[in-house]
């Protein structure tokens, strides 16, 4: 039986004015069904509404139940579902009249009351139980239990049919009113209420009350009914500025009204047949779902406060409820409501099911059909169209306790062998034990397989919650991934592995590692998977680390070639793309860096050989031009390897001779000894380069024999000791960079003082500043060809000269004197300052000073120029940084390191009023710059 459509019964009721209230009568009831109210606009006119039932302040508890509540708590007993709640806004009497009070009861006693009676007068035996919840502040909590604080909300779900029910939720089996009143009272006690302005037991929370009545209409039949009643005390709007409510209220009240507003939206979409209802959009409605615009019989309660004060409140509540009497519902009819299997019809129809696989496997078709004797039920057709395995009971002869085969059927025999086959006439004793037998064992097994997979899954879906509840903020990958059953899990496993294959296979080791790891987050089990995994982390650290020394080889070696120019990452573009070629055996040596040619035989053939090798060269002589002043310090038996007989070591060659010498080798097919020579140096360069500044032998761009290998790797085990010692180094060199940075700020140099220390600036210049002044003006016209403008001289400040000044002083001045010295001209001059400081060093080194063919007689004459100290250049960086500064150019000042444009405004500013810094220290004084400022401006030339 089905109820066609169903609309909400509204009725309403006017609570009786409170002591403290003044009387009016601004809402009234006329007839038994109309509501009239004051126009809250206009109090002159009025406003009717239409309800089912209307009530006034003076009709008792018993009348409205009596007419309203009691035939909806009658479908129960018809095994439906029927919701009451009360709508209203706060102070309304909406816990009155569905609580009452002791002497009032209200519907939720008169309700279970009612259930009782009807107990006692059927002869059923009816289960009944009870569950009541309130959802306070968004989250549902058990009122049958003690409320406890650390407990999340218990979750809402659906279930197979559709029906909203709160997982987790306890039920109490009560069989008498008394003790339902009593677990009531008590749970009733747990629900969370506060006083407020309006109402001195306002209720915080909504509270649901479900009565659930299970009876079996007939043990023969099996039938099992269900009947629900959801008593629904909603909470009551509420207008804060009447309430004035304090903070907590505030939070709680915010959720009521959100909980209400969704609630009108519901109603709203349900009468304009939109295709989303909000349901979801707060929990109360989601518990309301079933009642509103589902398959439960609803009615409203709509509870007004009589009175002007309440004349807006009233209105805005009766325009709801009158939009809710719109909504249709479509209860369904009892019979589809429930059914539950009893263990008697499934040990049958498993049964019947085993048996009749028996009869397939025997290689016959069977027609068994099962049961004792009672009709069939709807279940047993699901089931058995699901199955596939038992037919239409029509043909069947079912007899309790016993199979019966269809008239016609084939029926299983016992052969000689023992072996059951088809076969005609009665089944014998022996096969219908046989059968039995087979039939317990198969529904034993298939009962346990089903009870664990339920509870698994069950424990499953509770682990889930769990963490859902615990995670409520975010959304853990792990939980998500929980959520999957174990065969999409190995699913989605497999497929990140099929991806992670094809990744490796490309070679695109990073990728497939990521999917590699995906799929094991999804197979934990995966043994050999994550052995996999940490065999690929290996690998790709190495071809990382491969691929990491090879570009710092290449800015390595290109180091050398701009001649201490900073190596700043990210210009490597040439290089990089040169590595890219190198792995694909393209390339041979940057272009940039090393002078070494791709392994053309033009290439050969067009350079020259300046240097013979070896017969049997077991190495590539790799050659650059530019060298490290300490790389050619340590090169001396470099150049004896190159003077001897076997080049095993070869110094660093001009690129063309370079060019040359790999030529051959190239030629000679020896690509592959070259390559590996050249991985070799590539690879091994970065810790040369470190090594060499102690005291290894080879250095970076030198390269060659048997023996380089093993060289390398003694070189690369030391590689620890020496960087910690290089490390300990650096820092000894920044902290005296440091303290030499505030001893300059301690003691501030003024242009007046005398300097003592003869490192700096210029060393052996004139001793006044106005001398030394003079002569870095000089030193500059003449660096800019005579060029320099008088009017820009003047503009110079003293003590603000370049770095490329002070240089170019230096030179002007060590060729004056090897000019006067040695009387010849000098021809031509390394522009660069570090090849003369190198011969310097080698000088102090002991060896003979070589004579550079360019420099046509020149003889050594000259005298040697003492070596920069680290003084000295931190005097001239700080002698630029004053230059830059006292320009009074943003632009310029901008470009000293941790100087932004408002600082630089800042400094140009001072400098333009207060004229120019004498040190760089002055800003400190000037302008409150921090020491470390000052120390990041000088650094800036460092
Ligand atoms: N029909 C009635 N007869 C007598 N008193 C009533 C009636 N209805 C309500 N009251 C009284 O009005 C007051 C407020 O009622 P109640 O607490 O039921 O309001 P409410 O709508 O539940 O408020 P809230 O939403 O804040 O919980 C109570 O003191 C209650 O006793």
């Amino acid at each position: 039986m089905s109820l066609a459509g169903h609309k909400i019964k509204v009725v309403c009721r006017i609570r009786p004015f409170l002591k403290t209230e003044k009387p009016d009568d601004a809402v009234a009831v006329e007839g038994t069904n109309v509501l009239r109210v004051s126009n809250p606009r206009d109090s002159t006119k009025d406003v009717k509404f239409n309800f089912d039932s209307c009530y006034g302040p003076d009709v008792d508890q018993a009348t409205i139940y009596r007419n309203d509540v009691r035939p909806l708590v009658e479908t129960m007993f018809s095994g439906m579902s029927a919701t009451v709640f009360c709508y209203g806004v706060t102070g309304a009497g909406k816990t009155h009249t569905i609580q009452g009070t002791e002497t009032e009861p209200g519907i939720i006693p008169r309700a279970v009351e009612h259930i009782f009676m009807h107990q006692q007068r059927d002869a059923y035996d009816y289960d009944i139980r009870i569950s009541y919840y309130e959802i306070y502040k968004e989250a549902v909590f058990d009122l049958l239990k003690p409320h406890d604080p650390t407990l999340a909300g218990l979750p809402i779900r659906e279930d197979a049919n559709r029906k909203i029910f709160v997982a987790g939720l306890s039920e109490k089996r009560v069989t008498s009113y008394e003790q339902f009143d009593s677990i009531y009272q008590k749970a009733s006690g747990n629900r969370r209420t506060a006083s407020t302005k309006l109402n001195n037991h306002s209720s915080r929370s909504h509270a649901i009350l479900t009565v659930q009545v299970q009876w079996q209409d007939d043990l023969s039949s099996g039938k099992t009914w269900c009947g629900r009643l959801h008593l629904i005390d909603l909470a009551g709007s509420e207008d804060n500025r009447r309430t004035e409510n304090g903070k907590d209220r505030m939070a709680e009240s915010s959720a009521i009204n959100r909980s209400l507003f969704v609630l009108g939206q519901v109603v709203e979409a349900l009468n304009t047949g939109s295709s989303r209802i909000p349901y979801r959009d707060s929990k109360m409605t989601r518990i309301l779902q079933d009642s509103l615009g589902g398959e439960s019989l609803g009615m409203m309660i709509v509870n007004v406060a009589p009175g002007e004060a309440f004349l807006q409140d009233t209105n805005n509540t009766l325009n709801f409820a009158t939009k809710s009497r719109q909504v249709v519902n479509k209860p369904v009819a009892y019979e589809v409501v429930e059914q539950r299997w009893s263990a008697v019809d499934r040990l049958q129809h498993h049964r019947g099911a085993a048996a009749a696989l028996l009869a397939g496997r025997a290689g016959k078709s069977a027609v068994i059909a099962v049961g004792g004797g009672i009709k069939r039920r709807r279940s047993d057709e699901t089931m058995d169209h699901h199955s596939g395995l038992l037919t239409d009971g029509a043909d069947s002869v079912a007899v309790a306790g016993r199979q019966h085969v269809a008239p016609g059927a084939a029926r299983p025999a016992r052969h000689s062998d023992g072996s059951i086959r088809n076969g005609g006439g009665a089944p014998l004793p022996q096969q219908a034990d046989f059968v039995q037998r087979a039939v317990t064992a198969k529904f034993q097994e298939m009962e346990q397989k089903s009870s664990s997979a339920s509870n698994e899954i069950m424990e499953r879906v509770m682990r889930i919650e769990q963490q859902l509840n615990d995670n409520s903020s975010r959304l853990d990958s792990r939980v998500v991934i929980d959520m999957f059953t174990p065969a999409t899990k190995l699913k989605t496993s497999r497929g990140w592995l099929k991806h992670a294959r094809e990744l490796e296979q490309k070679g695109d080791l990073e990728k497939a590692l990521v999917h590699y790891e995906e799929a094991l987050r999804y197979a934990p089990d995966l043994n050999k998977l994550e052995v996999h995994i940490d065999k690929l982390r290996v690998r790709l650290r190495r071809q990382k680390r491969r691929s990491s020394i090879a570009s710092h080889g290449a800015a390595n070696v290109r180091v050398g070639e701009r001649e201490g120019e900073r190596r700043r990452e990210g210009d490597s573009d040439d290089d990089d793309d040169w590595i890219k070629r190198r792995a694909r055996g393209q390339a041979a040596v940057s272009p940039k860096s090393l002078a070494f040619v791709p392994p053309t035989k033009a290439a050969a053939a067009a350079a020259k050989p300046s240097i013979a090798l070896a017969s049997k060269p077991k190495t590539a002589v790799v050659a650059s031009k530019p060298l490290l002043p300490v790389a050619a310090a340590k090169s001396n038996s470099a150049a004896a390897a190159v003077d001897g007989q076997a080049p095993k070591r070869v110094k660093l060659l001009s690129n063309a001779a370079a060019a040359a010498a790999a030529a051959p080798l190239l030629a000679k097919g020896q690509k592959s000894v070259v390559g590996r020579k050249f991985s070799g140096i590539t690879e091994g360069s970065v810790h040369d380069r470190r090594i060499s500044f102690g005291s290894s032998l080879l250095n970076p761009f030198v390269v060659g024999g048997d023996d380089f290998d093993s060289d390398l790797q003694q070189r690369l085990d030391r590689k620890a000791v020496v960087s910690s010692a290089l490390t300990t180094k650096r820092l000894e060199a920044k902290s005296s960079a440091a303290a030499r940075i505030n001893r300059m700020l301690a003691v501030p140099p003024t242009p007046g003082d005398d300097r003592t220390d003869k490192d700096f600036v210029l060393q052996g210049s004139s001793d006044s500043d106005e001398e030394e002044e003079e002569e870095s003006f000089k030193a500059k016209s003449r660096r800019r060809g005579g060029g320099g403008s008088g009017a820009a001289a003047a503009a110079r400040v003293p003590g603000s000269l370049g770095v490329r000044g002070m240089v170019e002083q230096r030179r002007q001045r060590q060729l004056a004197a090897e000019v006067e010295a040695g009387g010849g001209s000098v021809v031509e001059k390394e522009n660069d300052l570090f090849p003369q400081s190198l011969q310097d060093t080698r000088a102090s080194n002991g060896h003979s000073k070589p004579q550079k063919q360019s420099r046509a007689g020149g003889g050594n004459g000259g005298e040697a120029e003492p070596r920069l100290s680290l003084d000295q250049f931190n005097e001239i960086c700080q002698a630029s940084a004053l230059q830059m500064i006292n320009s009074a150019d943003v632009k310029k000042i901008m470009k000293l390191q941790g100087i932004g444009k408002r600082r630089a405004e800042q400094i140009q500013a001072c400098v333009q009023a207060e004229g120019p810094l004498v040190h760089v220290c002055d800003l400190q004084t000037r302008l409150q710059f921090k020491n470390k400022l000052i120390l990041g401006i000088l650094s800036t030339f460092s």
